[in-house]
């Protein structure tokens, strides 16, 4: 998917929801005893009417073995073209290992996007961003407590780590095929964010089950385009209606791009 066609679904949708698919078989609901393929199914015909993509977290399915992936598969299939698909599995290697972690999520599972760690630098990352029409989301503030350890590490200049990998990383790729992981649980830091990036996607995972502050990332990190995919896995996979859950999020993004983007308000 193309970020212009991703930017009109949003403003169709009025939706910036990214549904993670992380199944953990100790918590789907008994009465699919243990179809994982089904459960998703499920939640995708709940929420597809509410959210614009979709993150199916890799480990999730690795976990599960051969059937695991050709349940990951499945489900990509299942969520079909209409949402902008993000393989969640934080690859980065050498660059010939990056290659085949890249044909991994773009033509074996038929993913838009994958997340990846960019700690391995420049030729680690670039297999990824050979892919026309494909995109890669580069980690660069998390949403985890240990993201303390070593994302704010001053560099020369003063600027934390984090800073440096997206201002970098915009020299190997443009805005339509890279964006920025950004952890909701670091609203604090969203204004500054998006002065680095002012263009960019930011994916951002850690509402629902991790506390972050939804309004306060649509204030800051809204821009004219939108500009955030917004994830909630645990809080609609296990939510009592994942549909509900899904729409009441949905409602309130639509709020919050009415007040902080108007431009995409309908
Ligand atoms: O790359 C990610 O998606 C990611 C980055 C990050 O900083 N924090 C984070 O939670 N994630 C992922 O986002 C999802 C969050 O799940 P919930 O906390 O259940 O909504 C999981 O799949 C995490 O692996």
């Amino acid at each position: 998917m193309t970020r212009h066609e991703l930017v009109n679904t949003i403003r169709e949708k009025q939706s910036l929801l990214c549904v993670g698919l992380d199944p953990d078989l100790n918590r789907i609901p008994a009465r699919y005893d243990g179809n994982v393929l089904q459960f998703n199914r499920d939640v995708i015909d709940a929420t597809r009417r509410y959210c614009v993509a979709y993150k199916p977290n890799t480990a999730f399915y690795e976990a599960m073995g051969l059937e695991g992936l050709s349940i990951l598969q499945q489900t990509i299939t299942y969520i079909g073209q209409d949402h902008f698909i993000i393989a969640d599995a934080k690859r980065g290697d050498i660059g010939n290992t990056s290659r085949y972690y890249a044909r991994f999520a773009f033509e074996t599972l038929g993913a838009d996007a994958i997340t990846v760690a960019p700690y391995m630098g420049t030729d680690s990352v670039e297999p990824f961003l050979e892919y026309d029409g494909k995109w890669s989301v580069l980690l660069a503030l998390t949403s985890n407590a240990g993201s303390d350890d070593f994302q704010h590490t001053p560099q020369e200049g003063g600027e934390p780590l984090y800073e440096k990998v997206m201002r970098r990383a915009q020299l190997w790729g443009s805005a339509d095929q890279l964006m920025f992981v950004c952890g909701a649980t670091q609203a604090e830091r969203f204004a500054d964010l998006r002065r680095i990036a002012p263009d960019h996607f930011f994916l951002v995972p850690g509402i629902g089950a991790q506390g972050g502050d939804l309004e306060a990332v649509c204030r800051y990190g809204l821009n004219e385009e939108g500009g955030l995919l917004i994830n909630s896995s645990r809080g609609i996979l296990y939510a009592d209606d994942p549909g509900q859950a899904a729409h009441d999020l949905q409602r309130q993004m639509a709020v919050y791009l009415n007040k902080f983007a108007p431009g995409l308000s309908q």
